[in-house]
């Protein structure tokens, strides 16, 4: 097993935003996690990428190649409680929600800033090994060529598409050669031509990387997921294949809301678990509801101290 959760749980105060949740993901498997707004999502990738601490249970992550930076528990590693630095040591990294990518520096730099940070502790010493850095900008230069964006290695970040953006932000995820890719919603925003090239690029990226995504558009999660992972108030509600998944009553119940089930169209969408005022053209899951006070939310999630 490349990672393993047991009886992970995260509270807010009064609100437990991740309850108990008891999730495996196999070495090169595609694993969607799927739910309605607040279900959890977001904290679980918090979770594990050292974000957010747990309020109990446990995290193992087993690398093929072993890592360095964690306490080693039994053959893995037990990475409750490491750090972001940590996590992406061990060989976790993840793409944002909300873009981070650094604006005014070119294509390229972007990358090549994230291949140097991969390497943790030596990362400061630039001036220690020139070979290093010419490293870094040919694993650079690789990377952009995979992600399709060789030909804007010197365009201004800020000057690129959303569909561009959301590309160079798995190229940054990808420096560093990491064993397990977390793509918090890489479709977000993206139009639909986009769409097809952001899928594209995480089926070739899948091939020789676990990947966890999360994803609102069911017509992408549908066609790329090995497994389906559905949390509803924090808790594990589904966890398997598209096709069982799609059909399961307490998903539909609580989010597909119609989504694939016979008689309904495949462009039907996935919801917030009313099934009754959800429908859009492209299969994305209305998200809308508390646009306000999402944006505030995520804010003080992303900047919660440690
Ligand atoms: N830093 C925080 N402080 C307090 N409550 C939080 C924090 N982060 C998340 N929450 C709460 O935890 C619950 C789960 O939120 P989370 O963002 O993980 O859901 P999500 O499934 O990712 O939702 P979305 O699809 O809208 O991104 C929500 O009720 C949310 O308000």
């Amino acid at each position: 097993m490349l990672l393993e959760t047991e009886g992970l749980t995260k509270r807010f105060g009064g609100i437990t935003a991740v309850d108990g949740v008891d999730f495996a993901l196999e070495a090169g498997e595609l694993c969607s996690i799927i739910g309605p707004n607040g279900a959890g999502k977001t904290t679980f990738f918090n979770l594990l990428t050292g974000v957010l601490e747990p309020s109990d249970g446990r995290i193992r992550f087993d690398p093929p190649g072993g890592a360095a930076g964690t306490d080693r528990s039994g053959s893995a590693l037990d990475i409750t409680a490491a750090s972001p630095d940590e996590t992406a040591l061990a060989g976790i990294h993840r793409s944002y929600q909300i873009t981070n990518l650094f604006p005014t520096l070119t294509v390229l730099e972007n990358v090549r800033v994230a291949a140097q940070a991969s390497r943790g502790n030596d990362s400061w010493k630039l001036w220690r090994n020139v070979a290093d850095f010419e490293e870094h900008y040919a694993e650079a230069t690789a990377i952009l060529e995979r992600i399709g964006l060789a030909a804007e290695a010197e365009t201004v970040t800020e000057n690129l598409s959303h569909g561009e953006k959301r590309s160079l932000e798995i190229g940054v995820a990808l420096a560093g050669d990491p064993d397990l890719l977390l793509l918090d919603e890489p479709t977000a925003g993206v139009s639909s031509e986009g769409v097809d090239e952001v899928v594209g690029l995480i089926e070739d990226v899948a091939e020789d990387h676990s990947v966890m995504l999360i994803e609102h558009n069911m017509e992408v999660v549908m066609d790329i997921s090995d497994r389906i992972a559905v949390l509803h108030r924090g808790e594990l509600i589904a966890d398997g294949p598209p096709e069982d998944v799609r059909g399961d009553p307490a998903v539909q119940e609580a989010y597909l809301g119609g989504y694939g089930r016979e008689g309904a169209g495949d462009d039907s969408a996935a919801g917030e678990g009313t099934g009754d005022d959800t429908e859009e053209s492209d299969g994305t899951a209305d998200r809308d509801g508390d646009a306000a006070a999402d944006g505030g939310r995520r804010a003080s999630a992303g900047g919660e101290p440690r």
